[in-house]
This record gives structure tokens, C-alpha cells and sequence, in this order.
């Protein structure tokens, strides 16, 4: 595996203002992380909590107001590769040039733009899909498109936000499956938004519980459970024990938040 693959952040003290309406809005508040190198990280929180904020901040889409956030070990074109919740695909390309679209950007050469891109349309079960346009696929397949676009690039930082959100249950469940095998074969750095508890716990190394806004980190936790993973690590007492410990972090601030209604 190339050093490339491996991207270490180090979010230093990180607050963010937002001037949008009569009054600021502060999301978040003396945030201070360090993300290993090829670990997976997944940052739950309530509701407006900032977590998205966070998320873009480490890649670059938006500034700290305070703090500062470095990135070490992206050396390519494309810091951090992105998947977001929907409408991360372009309907005007094909399922093959979609995932192609990546490498496209970083400069990589058209013969072997198709190579990867081909092996990464059968490593996400759309081989028979190339030609298709995304809209006449599933909504399961579109997120499948925009993961294997972000794997495909150089990038050894993939930042996703809620990125099975959208999908139905089921679905959901079998992604989640996909994506912990996908990134146990690759090890990038992730760091990944998610509402979903077992989720987190599922395909994370470290799962960052966030309090209401301005968001902080309120507990840092270590997921204990060996690799390879498979839903079957929910029937594990310990599983059980481990959500309900995260799920009795967020309760109050998902109540109060609620209760407030922010979104
Ligand atoms: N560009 C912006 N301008 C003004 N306010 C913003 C902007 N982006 C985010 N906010 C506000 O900052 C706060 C944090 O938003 P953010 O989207 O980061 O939260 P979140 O935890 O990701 O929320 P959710 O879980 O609902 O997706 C919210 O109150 C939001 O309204």
C-alpha cells in the first residue's frame, strides 16, 4: 500500500461562527481532535449540532473562525474526496463516467481512468450499470456511485456526510456492510457523519459524541471489536452495551435540542 493512502488530521482548537441571520450563530466551540492515519472515524451529535460544519471545515470548504485544521499526508490534487447524503452524482454522465469523474479531475490519463474506474464499478456490484445514467438506478446504487467515486481518487481522506442517510432501511443495512468491507481493504482515513448509532459503532475505529450547538466533543470513544466486521457484531452483548452508552450521552442534548427546536 502507497504512503498515499493515509491522511492524519489534526483539528486544533476549533470554533466556528456563523453571521447569517440577526444573531450569530456559534456551531462550534473549542474543538480539538487527531484522526490517525487510516482510521475510521465516525462524529454523531444532535441535530444542528455542527457536525457538518466540522466535517467541511477539515476539507476545506469552509474556515474555522478559531483553530486551525491540518492535513497531513494529502499530497494529491484532491485533499479530501467527499460523499454526501443525495445529489452527489451528476445525472449527465453515466454510472462508469461518474466514477471516472474523479480521476479526471487529478489528471489521471484516460486509459487508466477506465481501468479503475471499471474495477471499482464491479468491487461496488454495478458492472452490469456503466452505461446507465443514474437516474435509472436505484437510490442504493447512486450512493454505491458516489463511494466508489471518492475510493477511486488518489485521495487519502474521504469525508462523508450521512452518506446511507437517504436510503431505506434495508438498504442502509446492506451498505453498511459494503462500506466497512470496502474500507477494511483500502484503510483510508475516514472521518464520517452519521445519525446512526450501531452505524458508528459498526464501521468505526473511534466514534466522537458530540453535545447540542455550539457543538463539542463531549465523549471520545474507543470501538473495541476486531476486524473484519459483520452485522453479526450486533448480536454481541458488548454491542449492545456500547449503543446504549452512546445513545445515554446524547440523550439529553437530543431532547433539549428538540425541545428548542433547532434543527
Ligand atoms: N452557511 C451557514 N450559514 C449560517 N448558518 C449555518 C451555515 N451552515 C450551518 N449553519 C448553522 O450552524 C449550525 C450547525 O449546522 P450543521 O449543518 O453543521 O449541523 P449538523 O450537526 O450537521 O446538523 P444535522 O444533523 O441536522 O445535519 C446550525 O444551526 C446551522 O443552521
Amino acid at each position: 500500500m502507497s504512503t498515499d493512502t493515509r491522511a492524519s488530521v489534526r483539528i486544533a482548537d476549533v470554533s466556528k461562527v456563523f453571521f447569517a441571520g440577526k444573531e450569530p450563530v456559534w456551531a462550534l466551540e473549542h474543538v480539538s481532535v487527531d484522526i490517525e492515519p487510516g482510521s475510521f472515524t465516525c462524529v454523531v451529535g444532535p441535530s444542528g449540532c455542527g457536525k457538518s460544519t466540522l466535517l467541511r471545515i477539515v476539507g476545506g470548504l469552509e474556515t474555522a473562525t478559531v483553530g486551525s485544521v491540518d492535513v497531513q499526508g494529502a499530497r494529491g490534487k484532491i485533499p479530501a474526496a467527499f460523499v454526501f447524503q443525495e445529489h452527489g452524482v451528476f445525472p449527465w454522465f453515466t454510472v462508469l463516467e461518474n466514477i471516472a469523474f474523479g480521476l479526471r479531475m487529478t489528471g489521471v490519463g484516460r486509459r487508466e481512468r477506465l481501468e479503475r474506474s471499471r474495477d471499482w464499478l464491479e468491487r461496488v456490484g454495478l458492472s452490469g450499470f456503466g452505461d446507465s445514467y443514474p437516474h435509472e438506478v436505484s437510490g442504493g446504487m447512486r450512493q454505491r456511485i458516489a463511494i466508489a467515486r471518492a475510493f477511486a481518487t488518489d485521495s487519502p481522506l474521504l469525508l462523508m456526510d450521512e452518506p446511507l442517510g437517504a436510503l431505506d432501511a434495508q438498504t442502509r443495512l446492506l451498505m453498511q456492510e459494503e462500506l466497512v468491507a470496502l474500507w477494511e481493504a483500502e484503510r483510508k482515513t475516514v472521518v464520517m457523519v452519521t445519525h446512526g448509532i450501531e452505524e458508528a459503532i459498526l464501521l468505526g475505529d473511534r466514534v466522537l459524541v458530540m453535545t447540542k450547538r455550539p457543538g463539542q466533543i463531549k465523549s471520545d470513544i474507543t470501538v473495541p471489536f476486531e476486524r473484519p466486521r459483520t452485522m453479526e457484531l450486533e448480536r454481541d452483548p458488548q454491542f449492545a452495551e456500547l449503543r446504549h452508552h452512546v445513545w445515554e450521552l446524547l440523550r439529553d442534548d437530543v431532547r433539549a435540542t428538540a425541545e428548542a427546536g433547532n434543527d
